[in-house]
């Protein structure tokens, strides 16, 4: 956003004036949703988030309410913040330097240009608005989230509400910054479109209505062939379920031809229950596929454009050898659940591996990365962007609350989805799906992007219906269609 600031300030409009336009919208926002009974105290920093604060304490004064600059920074301003805190004073807006009596307190401490830990006296009023249990509105960040990446430097306001200003910030999607921000309202302060569009980011939110352009193509005269011939490897005599949700899911998503290569004894299941899909039975020891199972796999190999590996296949050395085995045939390949079990004790030989996504949790793709889970979901930007360095041919799909997918220097953030989809089962549709769109489009990273979307968007349908507590990952299975559907009827 820094950028797009320097450009319309470059392009004519002065920063003052952007200012000035900042407060204006932040000022209007607060006349919709704070009643002037509040007794409200805005706490400044010294950079030009401060001055957002006071602009809006100025204006905000001028139309009555009751309002107090608490100024967190008196002698590091920048010029647009010294000159509005002297607008302020030359208007009369009441100093303090307490919050007890507020009834909401406004962060404006720090914005877009946190560079650094908080520590010291920032830190300890920071601790004290947190502790507060005030109602706490933010301004373009909760200060001390980090707005390119959303870690937490030192420490970090905890916001009711953030008013970003013009463009939703990356630290306020991504955790640990999204469980900072509360609600986040987008104001447009009038920077042009143009200077937005202009500087094309690498990293973009995941939006519904441009998920049409990630659809694959449908053709009038074509064939089941022209959409996939997909083969699913997985199943074990515990994990059934899996492979057979998976399968189902890659189906729903509009995969024209499917075959799982299941162990003898799971054959019987995906026979009643995926009538859609033909079965290569592996032969297997108590229940999980045997070593002789690869041969038997690699021999029919041939066929199929896009293999998913790995649901409910179990841990064994056979397992290890198979996924080795798909990665080697140089096949578009989609690696889930234990199959990245096995993928982790491999990975040096597969460096350079074109065609293949990843779809790790926090847990597996920690032990991927040999780092704690901790680690990862402190900073999963950093993570994400540390294993492309490794993998630069891969796609990664880094499921969380906020499911990050990373495709070359690209990252895209999924902000949909709900906590019902946190039970076992959910993974499985998930890379179906993926797998499906895979089928119909080589794209790895757009059939990466709109199949979390599906399933993130399914999810929050059914949530509408259903509890979150009960809804099932065989609910969001049947939904996928009803989303697809939408977004044909917008092509
Ligand atoms: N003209 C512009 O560029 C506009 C900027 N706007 C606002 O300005 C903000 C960005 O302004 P700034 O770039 O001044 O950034 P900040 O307001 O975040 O402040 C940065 C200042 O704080 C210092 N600082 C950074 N981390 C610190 C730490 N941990 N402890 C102590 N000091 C620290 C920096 O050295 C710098 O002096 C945006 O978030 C937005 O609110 C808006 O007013 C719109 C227009
Ligand atoms: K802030």
């Amino acid at each position: 956003m820094h950028e797009v600031d320097q450009m319309a300030i470059d392009g004519g409009i002065p920063s003052l004036q952007l200012m000035e336009q900042a407060g204006n919208a932040l000022f209007e926002a607060f006349v919709q949703n704070v009643e002037k009974t509040e007794k409200i105290v805005i706490v400044c920093g010294g950079g030009n988030n401060g001055g957002d604060g006071y602009v809006l304490s100025r204006l905000l004064y001028a139309a009555d309410y009751d309002v107090f600059i608490f100024p967190l920074e008196t002698t590091k301003l920048s010029l647009e913040t010294r000159m509005n805190r002297e607008s302020c004073v030359v208007a009369g807006v009441p100093f303090i330097d307490i919050f007890e009596e507020a009834t909401v307190l406004v962060d404006c401490v720090f914005g877009t240009g946190l560079d650094r830990d908080i520590q010291g006296t920032y830190k300890d009023v920071i601790e004290q608005m947190n502790a507060s249990e005030k109602r706490i509105i933010a301004v373009d960040i909760p200060s001390g989230v980090d707005s390119a990446t959303g870690k937490v430097l030192g420490v970090a306001v905890q916001a009711h509400e953030t008013y970003t200003l013009q463009t939703g910030k990356i630290g306020l999607y991504i955790y640990p910054g999204r469980l900072h921000a509360g609600n986040v309202h987008i104001l447009d302060i009038g920077i042009p479109e143009m200077y937005i569009q202009s500087i094309h980011p690498k990293t973009h939110l995941i939006a519904k209505k441009e998920m049409v352009d990630f659809l694959p193509d449908r053709f009038m005269h074509s064939n089941k062939a022209d959409y996939g011939k997909v083969l699913c490897v997985g199943g074990s005599i515990h994990m059934s379920g899996a492979i057979t949700m998976a399968s189902l899911s890659a189906l729903r998503s509009g995969a024209g031809m499917m075959t799982c290569a299941v162990p003898e004894s799971v054959r019987e299941v995906i026979a009643t229950n995926v009538f859609e899909s033909m079965i290569i039975p592996l032969s297997d020891v108590a229940g999980i596929i045997a070593p002789k199972a690869v041969d038997e796999l690699q021999a029919q190999l041939d066929p199929y454009s896009v293999i998913l590996v790995g649901c409910g296949i179990g841990r064994s050395e056979a397992v290890v050898d198979m996924v080795k085995m798909l990665l080697d045939s140089k096949k578009p390949l989609i690696i889930d659940a234990d199959g990245l079990w096995a993928f982790r004790q491999i990975q040096d030989h597969y460096t350079d591996r074109e065609h293949v996504i990843l779809t790790p949790h926090p847990k597996e793709f920690a032990d991927i990365m040999n780092i704690t889970t901790k680690e990862v979901i402190d900073d999963f930007l950093y993570w994400g962007k540390k294993f492309m360095e490794k993998f630069p041919k891969a796609t990664l799909v880094l499921k969380s609350e906020t499911t990050l997918i990373f495709h070359k220097d690209e990252v895209w953030i999924n902000t949909y989805g709900n906590n019902g989809l946190a039970k076992g089962g959910s993974g499985d549709v998930l890379a179906g799906c993926i797998t499906g769109l895979y089928a119909q489009n080589e794209d790895a990273a757009k059939a990466a992007v709109l199949g979390v979307f599906l399933h993130a968007y399914a999810g929050d349908r059914v949530k509408k219906r259903k509890s979150v507590f009960s809804l099932l990952p065989t609910d969001v299975l049947k939904e996928i269609q009803q989303v697809l559907r939408k977004l044909e009827e917008h092509r």
